[in-house]
């Protein structure tokens, strides 16, 4: 069977000649439909990179990714984006940072209907209160809300994820994180998450695939997530597989920090690895 999203020996090199530097390396990837995938990564280990790649906004420099089995070329509504910095405009209200991508995905819409569509993803978000606010006039977390509303009512058939939880207090994360699960679980969207936070990827995905720290970094071996859904942040803790696998990913990644380390003189800088103490 064709997978829903195929990344086959991509490499992506920035600059030239002298100056090129190879970022990733031999990616392969094969994501299949309504799969829910976490790359946990490295900072600059090229997360953002290969979000763009992905999305279509950068192409690779050898080897091709497959969307559905079609070369991806430029970006698409079919895959919503969900940035790590919001990129709200800040002069339009919620409300009109939502509908510039309602009409932007479906030009034929009715003034009504976009205004139903909008409202209903302000509303699925919680943000139906601070509809006509502006950016400036919201938390970080609410900020947030609002480019995860922006993304899904492009009704986007994968959604894309580019450590957009970040910049969030635990319990915000929390919160959202459960919001995006409920939301995926829904209409079970291909859903693909990069993140930096182990814990995370634990949580929401049936996946996890570690990004090797760059340059050419490449994917190391994936780590399947057999836990039944919806998950139980507080059992998640007391559960032997959910232990097994995360000793395994934090012992994988440690490892190859330290290969890294001891190749280049360089440090990089872990993803978050400590243990938490989950918000129930
Ligand atoms: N347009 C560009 N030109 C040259 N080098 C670039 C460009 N964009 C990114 N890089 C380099 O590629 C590497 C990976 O960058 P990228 O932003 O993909 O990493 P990242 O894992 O998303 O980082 P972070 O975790 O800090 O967000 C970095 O060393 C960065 O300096």
């Amino acid at each position: 069977m064709m997978a829903y999203l195929e990344l086959n020996n991509v490499c992506k090199t920035y600059g030239e000649g002298v100056h090129a530097t190879e970022v990733l390396s031999d990616i392969n990837l094969s994501i299949e439909e309504g799969e829910f995938v976490a790359i946990v990564g490295f900072t600059g280990s090229g997360k953002t990179t290969l979000v763009n790649l992905i999305n279509g906004l950068l192409k690779p420099t050898g080897g091709e990714i497959l969307f559905k089995g079609k070369a991806v070329s430029g970006t698409s509504h079919e895959r919503g984006v969900i940035f790590q910095n919001y990129s709200l405009l800040p002069w339009l209200t919620v409300g009109q940072n939502v509908s510039m991508a309602v009409r932007e995905a479906f030009p034929n819409e009715k003034r009504k209907a976009v205004k139903e569509r909008v409202a209903q993803y302000v509303e699925m978000v919680g943000l139906t209160p601070a509809i006509s606010k502006r950016p400036k006039e919201l938390s970080g977390g609410m900020r947030q809300r609002v480019a995860v509303a922006r993304a899904l009512s492009m009704n986007p058939e994968m959604i894309i994820m580019d450590e957009p939880l970040g910049a969030l207090d635990a319990l915000t994360r929390g919160n959202l994180q459960d919001e995006i699960l409920k939301i995926w679980s829904k209409d079970r969207r291909t859903a693909l998450l990069i993140t930096n936070d182990v814990d995370e990827g634990l949580y929401m995905a049936d996946r996890i695939i570690p990004l090797r720290p760059g340059p050419r970094a490449t994917l190391g071996p994936e780590f399947k997530i057999d836990i039944e859904r919806p998950r139980d942040k507080t059992e998640l803790n007391d559960n032997p597989f959910y232990k097994k696998t995360r000793n395994a990913i934090i012992e994988y990644l440690m490892s190859i920090g330290e290969e890294r380390k001891t190749v280049s003189g360089k440090v990089y800088a872990l993803p978050e690895l400590s243990p938490k103490s989950f918000v129930a």
